[in-house]
């Protein structure tokens, strides 16, 4: 990780918004604070709320001004997208706080937590390597359940991800029951609008194949589970939701055949 980056950020934000790095991907670094952008400091006395911050690098290899342009576009159509999926009823992901489009930065609320264990952070794939020794136990089947239909209410609603793995589900335990686990969806920076089933199929398909390479001795549960729940969402819409999801479930299909076919061919 580039010190510069890190340099940059902090110069940015100024010495009093204290930043720890989480993760850098291939589009973004992002840290975390517990300094909210425009409230009193004293309104996280504690210091028990976390925030997300999202930063696009500068590229070098591309030029200035496209680089600006790029940054601004992306910053701000991952805010505005945020912004919506939000106010989706029933569909869970992380609350904007602020976008920077021109410092190519993005606040957002901190989902999640640290596993019992030693078992990392509460995303789906350390979520599941989390319960191996009980793989089928009924946290894991709700929890599947709820998956499939966070990604259902997506879809109904004609978004999609665009990049659907196990690492972009956050499980949120919630506050009433320990047992009980509500999934996040989080990271739509290639995410977007569209009513088209070869999307959604994508979607799907990527998430599968995620479950697949890191939890192959369960995966034909666990993608059945997400089915169930997906489908409920969409079979809760009557005879048009029964249509869409035949469509949907067709598309699926065909790219996971698609899928298996270049893999075999290579
Ligand atoms: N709202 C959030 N709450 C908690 N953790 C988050 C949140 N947003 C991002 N993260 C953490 O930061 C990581 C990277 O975030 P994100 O996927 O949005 O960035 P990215 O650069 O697109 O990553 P990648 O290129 O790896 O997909 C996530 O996998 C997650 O661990």
């Amino acid at each position: 990780m580039s010190q510069e980056i890190i340099d940059i950020v902090q110069n940015y934000l100024t010495p009093n918004i204290p930043i720890t790095l989480v993760s850098q991907g291939a589009e973004a670094v992002v840290f975390t604070t517990h300094v909210h952008p425009y409230l009193p400091q004293d309104s996280n006395k504690t210091g028990e709320t976390k925030y997300i911050i999202k930063y696009r690098p500068h590229k070098k290899y591309r030029h200035p001004v496209i680089d600006q342009q790029l940054t601004k576009k992306r910053t701000l159509g991952e805010s505005r997208l945020l912004a919506k999926l939000y106010q989706i009823d029933g569909l869970k992901v992380p609350k904007l706080i602020a976008c920077d489009q021109y410092n190519g930065c993005i606040w957002l609320e901190f989902l999640g937590s640290q596993l019992p264990d030693n078992n990392g952070f509460s995303n789906l794939k350390h979520f599941l390597w989390w319960n191996k020794a009980d793989p089928y136990n009924n946290v894991v089947k709700e929890s599947l359940l709820k998956v499939g239909q966070q990604i259902g209410i997506l879809h109904w609603n004609d978004y999609v991800h665009g990049d659907l793995t196990s690492s972009n589900i956050v499980m949120v335990q919630d506050k009433l029951g320990v047992n009980v686990w509500n999934p996040h969806l989080i990271d739509f920076g290639l995410g977007g609008v569209s009513n088209m089933v070869e999307d959604k199929g994508v979607d799907l398909y990527v998430l599968e194949r995620a479950i697949i390479s890191t939890h192959s001795a369960f995966s034909d549960q666990y993608v059945e589970w997400i089915m169930q729940g997906f489908s409920q969402v969409y079979e809760q819409h009557g005879a048009t939701g029964e249509k869409k999801l035949k469509e949907l479930l067709k598309r699926f299909h065909e790219v996971r055949m698609r899928g298996r076919k270049r893999t075999m061919i290579g």
